[in-house]
């Protein structure tokens, strides 16, 4: 099978990647969650993972994280030590009293100062002191992301951030994220269902379903016949200029490239 995917980056990164996954395929229950994964993740720069549900995104992050068994593949991380990771969930016991000071630190024990440092930065110093059962889930969030910015991450990998946040709450976390960038030069690698936000706040995405079938910067993945495939409607409304295209491919299974391409794209064939 030709599982040559669409790949729309407009410069290669010369510096080293923080993390590359190289042919990676993870198992479970029998069958094949992913294949064929290769990615890279550079310093400095937003990657967002995007799929339908069950196409492996959680799967894939756990892989880059070492938290799953890779089955074929090969996955470098220079600076495992410095990844911080932002789960998808957290299952915490409502019985138990926590306070959001020591959820944050509870993987890491730190000075008092560092802790609200990193919740200033987050947004939510004020709730320091606060039961972490009363948070909304915006501060929710925020709170998963200072804990993951005390270990002085080179890399913040985030798993669904905007779960539990409203529209206007998605804006300020994707800003928060941009700024926590910038500020911090650390990169961001991030699985998110929001197109549209993930569209607007991400130098490259990519689109995942089992195997990786297109990637690139929004803009040239947007016009990619695999991804209207994959996103329907909700792709075409994604569209930044016109364009056309004459075939109507299933996601991820293409016969062949596809004539009309935005120049630089690539698809990923499975
Ligand atoms: N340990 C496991 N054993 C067997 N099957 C698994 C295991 N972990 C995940 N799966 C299955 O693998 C598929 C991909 O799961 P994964 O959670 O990676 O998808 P996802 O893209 O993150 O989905 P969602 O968008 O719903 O969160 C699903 O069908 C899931 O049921």
């Amino acid at each position: 099978m030709n599982s040559e995917p669409a790949s729309v980056s407009p410069t290669p990164n010369p510096a080293r990647p923080l993390v590359a996954l190289h042919g990676v395929g993870v198992q479970g229950g029998g069958r094949w969650l992913v294949r064929e994964i290769s990615l890279a993740v550079h310093p400095g720069e937003i990657v967002t993972l995007i799929g339908p549900n069950g196409a492996g995104k959680t799967t894939v992050v756990k892989a880059l994280l070492g938290l799953v068994p890779v089955s074929e593949g090969r996955i470098d991380r220079p600076q495992a030590s410095r990844i911080g990771y932002v789960p998808q969930r957290l299952t915490l016991d409502p019985v138990i009293p926590l306070s959001v000071a020591r959820l944050v630190s509870a993987t890491r024990r730190a000075p008092r100062a560092r802790i609200q440092a990193a919740l200033d930065e987050a947004g939510v110093g004020a709730l320091i002191d606060a039961p972490v059962r009363i948070l909304s889930g915006g501060e929710f969030q925020r709170v998963l992301l200072a804990r993951a910015l005390l270990r002085d991450p080179a890399l913040l990998v985030l798993d669904e951030p905007m779960q539990g946040v409203d529209f206007a709450g998605e804006t300020a976390l994707y800003d928060l994220l941009a700024r926590v960038r910038t500020t911090r030069g650390c990169a961001i690698f991030m699985v998110s269902h929001d197109l549209h936000v993930v569209m607007a706040a991400t130098d490259r995405v990519i689109c995942l379903n089992g195997r990786i079938c297109c990637s690139g910067s929004p803009r040239a993945v947007a016009e990619l016949p695999t991804f209207q495939a994959l996103f329907g409607a909700r792709a075409a409304s994604l569209a930044l200029y016109p364009h056309s295209h004459h075939k109507e491919p299933s996601a991820c299974d293409l016969p062949s490239p596809p004539a009309d391409l935005p120049e630089g794209a690539r698809s990923h064939h499975g």
